[in-house]
């Protein structure tokens, strides 16, 4: 039985070299159809979590469960086979290559082509920008445009979960505000998202689930509606409460 749980941290210690511990203790949950939100100050260990996540930074102790299978220990690509999908901080877009081509490096290791011709047309009903500008050059597109095709790429494998590295990094409000509307889109066609983000208090608006880090450990989690409404986080975490009118 497939289960409800389809990314699993529990008590993470990792760092980097011989410098000190990271992550500290730390225990993650990405239930199946949900946006997961890391949010907390900088040097926290968010982007950590990630690199840890996708097998880019093997842990020093700790277990990390992916569709219920203990894959502590394995590197990037075999997770990726098992499902797990990582799009990095900035911006990998190829500019001189066309959106297509840069959406179907993602299939690169899908040999049946009319699984592949699938896989694209369900990226690009998903990602209206991407369908619409399919045969243009990337670098034409705008920032938050790039963005989606980053996103249709990493969907190409027909990830059970995507880890978003600050999609919104470099994005006027508008543009930000597109790229979560986007995140969301990815939930509800059933990939489950865990994303950090510095816009602490938008991506909470948009995310199902938050968790606030401080020192490398979850300080506390949530809904993302109840971390939101909290007086308290607001003020330490959330850059203080929003102006009322
Ligand atoms: N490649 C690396 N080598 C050595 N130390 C690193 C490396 N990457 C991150 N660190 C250190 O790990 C700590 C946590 O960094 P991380 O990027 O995970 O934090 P973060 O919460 O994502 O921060 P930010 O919000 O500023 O992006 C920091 O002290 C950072 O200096």
């Amino acid at each position: 039985m497939a289960s409800d749980v389809i990314l699993e941290l529990t008590d993470i210690e990792a760092g980097y070299g011989k410098a000190a511990l990271v992550l500290r203790g730390l225990s993650v949950q990405v239930p199946r159809g949900t946006v997961v939100c890391l949010v907390g100050p900088n040097g926290a260990g968010k982007s950590t979590v990630l690199k840890v996540a996708s097998g880019l930074l093997r842990p020093r102790s700790g277990t990390i469960r992916l569709n219920g299978e203990d894959v502590t220990g394995q590197g990037p690509q075999a997770l990726l086979r098992a499902g797990l999908s990582h799009v990095l901080q900035g911006h990998s877009v190829f500019r001189e290559m066309t959106v297509e081509e840069n959406v179907m490096l993602g299939g690169y290791s899908v040999a049946d082509q009319s699984l592949l011709a699938e896989r694209a047309d369900f990226v690009k009903t998903i990602f209206p920008v991407v369908a619409d500008r399919w045969a243009q050059t990337a670098g034409l597109l705008s920032g938050g445009q790039q963005k989606q095709v980053e996103f249709a790429r990493a969907l190409m494998v027909r990830p059970d979960v995507v880890l978003l590295d600050e999609p919104s990094m470099g994005l006027d409000p508008k543009k930000t505000t597109t790229v979560f509307e986007q995140v969301a889109r990815m939930r509800d066609a059933g990939v489950a998202v865990l994303i950090v983000e510095q816009n602490a208090r938008r991506a909470l608006e948009m995310a199902d689930i938050g968790c606030v880090l401080d020192l490398g450990k979850v300080f506390t989690s949530g809904p993302a509606q109840e971390l939101l409404a909290d007086p308290k986080l607001s003020d330490l975490y959330l850059g203080g409460r929003p102006a009322t009118t």
